[in-house]
């Protein structure tokens, strides 16, 4: 194992790392120090109260999960392939393609994350890698997945990640020939404004790429085509030359028409909150002035106050001209009380924790007398919104969504919010694929387990994908 590897780098964080002949603990690292400042700047950019009790941690742990998240740039591939080449007798490579030292091998379904460096927002990457072995030595499968994970753990681009991951393996082993996909998968940008009239706002942004050296540089090769095909044997059908293979096209959304910063706009992105985020990329091993990441500060930024505490205080206003008379949502007190439902409601929040997105579905559920339709969905909608918009905690978000949404419709409800939490997928713990459902009833719902089952039983469970 190289001498930054995973678990060598996490122990220096966690039991300290000699700096000379002084012993720095993580939290006491000038690097450290400098990403707590500056997320303290980016949180009151926000609005946001420094000490409030939610937040008092937050610095540090965006700055464990940042530095974490970007060890890549203190680890080298070639430390982590040395010694992992093992001698495998085979076929000279002029006979054939006998398995094991001359046939393929593909390690496939390698879960990764990376640090978009357009936005600074991880993105999730599903990892593929080819290899032809040559010279009758193959190398430890484990090394496939930890040399992708050292580029994964940089601020990257899709076609600069496989293109560098493909290198590293072809001069680390050097075999006949290597090949990279990469599935990566970025989260859409919310529209704030639409997003309360809009429930449908959410999505992904879908990009494969490809990388072959050596007996793969050829893209209408033979290898090329059985590695697909093995691919494809797992579900995914792609043609190569379906493949984007310039660099030159955007695929991050905050570079796309709707999600790119105007010239005219960048003024009027709060300065001090760039400034920050600048000498966080410095903390973290970056040059700030690199062409690719000149305007990700002010993207970033531009991320980021979606979430601020006030910008959205306006939208709440009207709900109280809108609230329901409770005579007629609960009849003439003869009818039969009904539940009716609203489900899917999306929305993006940000995790104040970790300052990293969390988004997903609301569904709320009310009691109110057959055949009376009390309230608009784009009201719930907008509730939703109010809440989500800012920076939260799931647990918080539910119960704040069912307050107001009880005192609008007569005080049986219930609420489930399901979500993807970034913060369990790009930092340490990753978690890909979980995801998090939490539930607030007031009410009868809270009281009666037979009206409860029957609104979870009426969830569909593909609300939210955990992909
Ligand atoms: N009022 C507060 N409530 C909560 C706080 C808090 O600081 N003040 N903190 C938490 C959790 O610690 C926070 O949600 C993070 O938890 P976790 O996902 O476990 O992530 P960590 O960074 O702490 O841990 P890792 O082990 O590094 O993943 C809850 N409520
Ligand atoms: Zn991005």
């Amino acid at each position: 194992m190289g001498a930054l590897d995973e678990g060598h780098f996490c122990s220096e964080l966690e039991n300290g790392v000699k700096l000379g002949c002084i012993e720095l603990s993580f939290e006491e690292e000038p690097e450290t120090i400098a990403i707590e400042d500056a997320v303290k700047v980016l949180m009151q950019g926000l609005g946001e109260d420094v000490n409030r009790e939610g937040l008092k941690k937050t610095p540090l742990r965006v700055a464990k999960a940042l530095r974490e998240g970007t060890r890549g740039y203190r680890q080298k591939a070639k430390d982590i392939v040395q010694g992992a080449l093992f001698p495998e007798s085979g076929l000279d490579n002029t006979v054939g393609h006998a398995g094991g030292a001359g046939g393929l091998v593909v390690v496939r379904d390698l879960d990764l994350f990376s640090y978009c460096e357009s936005c600074m927002l991880p993105f999730q990457v599903k990892c593929h890698v080819g290899y032809v072995p040559s010279g009758q030595r193959v190398v430890g499968l484990s090394k496939l997945s930890r040399v992708a994970d050292v580029f994964a753990k940089r601020l990257q681009e899709p076609q600069h990640l496989a293109d560098e991951m493909c290198s590293a393996l072809q001069h680390g082993i050097k075999p006949a020939g290597v090949a990279v996909v990469l599935q990566c998968l970025h989260i859409h940008f919310p529209k704030v404004e639409s997003a309360f009239l809009d429930s449908d706002h959410q999505g992904w942004v879908e990009l494969l790429v490809s990388s072959g050296s050596g007996v793969f540089e050829n893209e209408n090769a033979n290898l090329w085509a059985d590695f697909l095909n093995l691919l494809r044997f797992r579900g995914i059908n792609v043609e190569k030359n379906r493949m984007r293979d310039s660099s030159d096209q955007h695929w991050c959304p905050s570079r796309s028409p709707s999600g790119a910063i105007a010239a005219s706009k960048i003024e009027s992105v709060n300065q001090g909150m760039v400034t920050a985020v600048a000498s966080i990329l410095r903390s973290l091993g970056e040059d700030p002035l690199r062409k690719e990441l000149v305007g990700t500060p002010a993207r970033f930024v531009k991320w980021l106050m979606n979430f601020q505490t006030t910008n959205l205080d306006m939208k709440l206003n009207g709900f109280v001209s809108d609230r329901v008379d409770p005579l007629k949502l609960n009849g003439d007190g003869c009818k039969e009380k009904k539940i009716h439902s609203e489900l899917n409601l999306s929305f993006w929040s940000q995790c104040e924790h970790h300052l990293l997105p969390f988004y997903g579905v609301v569904h709320i559920g009310y009691l109110c007398t057959e055949g009376f339709n009390p309230i608009a969905k784009s009201l719930l909608q907008s509730i939703v919104c109010f809440y989500g918009y800012k920076l939260q905690v799931q647990e918080r978000l539910t119960r704040q969504i069912a307050e107001t949404a009880s005192s609008l419709l007569g005080g049986d409800v219930i609420v489930v919010v399901e979500a993807n939490h970034t913060c369990m997928i790009s930092r340490g713990i990753e978690k890909f694929g979980s995801s998090t459902a939490t539930i607030a009833v007031l009410g009868r719902f809270s009281t009666d387990p037979a009206a409860r089952a029957k609104f979870l039983q009426s969830i569909p469970n593909t609300a939210v994908s955990g992909r």
